[in-house]
């Protein structure tokens, strides 16, 4: 599994023909996205799976890993390279145990830094806070405080992930206090040019040689 850093591309969920959505996906990537999710609240099962299948043939042909979002089983079924679990989905061991040892497991995390801890002792690999700004995305989402991600950083030895109304205008300072990926809806699929905006975001990271 190539390092977590930069952007992380997640999908919004909203009706989308699957040509479309691999397409935004494709040019995202292009744009230099180096992490997708699939999340979908509302699509049927047979939709989910068949969504998830060919993101995940795009996101294999283009060397990139896709996880998806709360469904274990869905990830089990298509040979996804992992799971995204919130406070509502399965513990991480559980997702281990099924998933092997070589899936990628993140964890939700909110603003709460012992369940980040928690989730790391469960096998986390990576660790993801926000929201940080106002989503359009979530608008309920918990707010966390960018300042966290610094004691964050110093205690919790994992990759973190934030989340929640990023822009390239406000995902710098996040990245300045400890954020090793950008994680991205509306920035990016409302975006114009979906190419662009995917590199506007993966510019505000330091280039492989400098870190
Ligand atoms: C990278 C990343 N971080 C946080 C979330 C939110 O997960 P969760 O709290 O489970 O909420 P839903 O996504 O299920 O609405 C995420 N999906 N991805
Ligand atoms: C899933 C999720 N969890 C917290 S905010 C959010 C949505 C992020 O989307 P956007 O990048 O459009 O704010």
């Amino acid at each position: 599994m190539s390092r977590l850093f930069g952007l992380y591309l997640v999908t919004p969920g909203t009706p989308m023909a699957p040509a479309d959505l691999a397409a935004i996906v494709e040019r995202a990537i292009r744009g230099g996205a180096r992490l997708v999710q699939y999340r979908d609240k509302d699509a049927d099962p047979a939709t989910r799976i068949a969504k998830a299948e060919a993101l995940l043939g795009l996101c294999r042909a283009r060397g990139v890993p896709l996880i998806v979002n709360d469904d274990l089983g869905l990830a089990a079924r298509i040979g996804a390279d992992g799971v995204h679990l919130g406070r509502d989905d399965p513990d991480p061991r559980l997702a281990r145990a099924r998933l092997g040892p070589d899936a990628l497991i993140g964890v939700s995390c909110y603003a709460d830094l012992a369940r980040a801890l928690d989730a790391a002792t469960a096998g986390a690999d990576y660790l993801a806070f926000g929201s940080f700004f106002r989503s359009t995305t979530k608008p309920n989402a918990l707010r966390a405080d960018p300042a966290l991600l610094r004691g964050a950083r110093k205690t919790l030895g994992r990759p973190l992930v934030a989340i929640g109304g990023i822009t390239p205008d406000n995902g710098g300072p996040l990245i300045a206090a400890g954020a090793d990926m950008l994680a991205v809806v509306s920035g990016v699929f409302d975006a114009p040019d979906c190419e662009a905006a995917a590199r506007a975001y993966t510019r505000l990271f330091p280039t492989e040689d400098s870190r």
